[in-house]
This record gives structure tokens, C-alpha cells and sequence, in this order.
């Protein structure tokens, strides 16, 4: 089951939804829009290595906006943070935004039970595109989960601006390689 708009404004007033800062006009059918915040991330190196720790460079997306290039990763943020000890959220685009060519996420549009902070939007654009700061890039839907809850504990916990892969942490677990 997947909330409704209006269940969306009822579960943020009663705290099964945290979404700071909220406003009801953010609110849709059945999602509630995000807005792009004012700092991007690229790696720095040639090749991003999976098993390492990328260098990053800060990008501020300044007043008159900023033209993100095809084949670039831009990591972004959203400005609210979300998340719901109850509720699965999930991130997607926003089909106006999807109509100018932009990918906010790479395969990646699942939120934990128990996840709070900003999100970190992967950004890529098929043509140069200008975007702006506060834009509303994305929408997250939240579904009713069924069974216990074993809330989120991971890496991405607490997340403020935009968060590189922390996927060199899950290497130290080993990674068996199949022979
Ligand atoms: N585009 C996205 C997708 C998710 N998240 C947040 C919400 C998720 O609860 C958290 C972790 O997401 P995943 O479980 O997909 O990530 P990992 O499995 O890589 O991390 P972990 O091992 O911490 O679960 O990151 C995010 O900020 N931006």
C-alpha cells in the first residue's frame, strides 16, 4: 500500500513521516517533491575505484544555476531530509524533470525503514543541462511495510549534503571471489 497525499500531510503532522523542512504544496497525489540542494560532488580521479575511498570535489550551484555535462556523475542532495521509522520510502525523478533529459538516481531508489538525513541524488544528463538550486528535482512515495522492523543502522545514516559510495566499507566484510 502506498500513501496517499493527504495521508502523506496526516503521517508528517503525527511523526510517522519526517520530512524538514515540509510544506503542504510539496505534497502530490501520491509522492511528495524533493528539491535539489545547493551542492554537487564529482570524483576527481580518472577511474573511480570501487574498493577505495574516491577523492571528491565540492561544486556550489551558484545563483544563476549550474550545467551539468553528459558523462559526468554529479552527486547531489536533496534539501529535506526523509525518512520514517514506519514507512519504506522510495526516490524517483520527476517526469517534468525526466522530460529534460536528467537521471536523479542510478539504480538506486530504495529507502530503509529508519533512514534520516538528506538523500544523495545521483545526477546525469543525456544533454548539458542547467540546473538550479531548490529546483524540485525528485518525488519520494512512501509504502506500508508488513512484518517486524529491523530499522536502518548502515552508513548513509544521519547523511547532510552529498554522500560518496561508501562501498569500500562493504569490501572489509570480504568479498569472496568465485573461482
Ligand atoms: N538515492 C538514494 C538512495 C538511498 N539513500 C539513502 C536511504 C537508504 O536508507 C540509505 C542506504 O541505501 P541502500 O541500502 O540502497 O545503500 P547500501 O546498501 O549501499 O548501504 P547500507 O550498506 O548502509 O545499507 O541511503 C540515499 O541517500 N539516496
Amino acid at each position: 500500500m502506498i500513501l496517499t497525499g493527504p495521508e502523506i500531510n496526516a503521517a508528517v503532522a503525527d511523526g510517522r513521516v519526517r520530512i524538514v523542512p515540509f510544506a503542504l504544496d510539496q505534497t502530490n497525489p501520491n509522492s511528495y517533491n524533493i528539491r535539489l540542494g545547493p551542492t554537487l560532488l564529482t570524483y576527481t580521479s580518472e577511474v573511480i575505484d570501487a574498493h577505495r575511498a574516491n577523492p571528491t570535489r565540492s561544486v556550489p550551484i551558484g545563483k544563476d544555476g549550474y550545467v551539468l555535462q553528459p558523462g559526468e556523475l554529479y552527486l547531489g542532495h536533496t534539501v529535506e531530509e526523509v525518512g520514517s521509522d514506519l514507512f519504506v520510502p522510495l526516490l524517483f525523478g520527476r517526469s517534468s524533470v525526466g522530460r529534460l533529459g536528467l537521471f536523479v538516481e542510478i539504480t538506486a531508489p530504495i529507502g530503509d525503514i529508519g533512514f534520516h538525513g538528506q538523500w544523495t541524488l545521483m545526477l546525469s544528463s543525456v544533454r548539458p543541462l542547467r540546473v538550479y538550486a531548490g529546483m524540485k528535482i525528485g518525488q519520494v512515495m512512501f509504502f506500508a511495510a508488513t512484518g517486524a522492523v529491523d530499522p536502518y543502522r548502515g552508513k548513509y545514516q544521519g547523511a547532510a549534503g552529498p554522500q560518496p559510495s561508501q562501498y569500500w566499507r562493504d569490501t572489509a566484510r570480504v568479498e569472496a571471489v568465485p573461482s
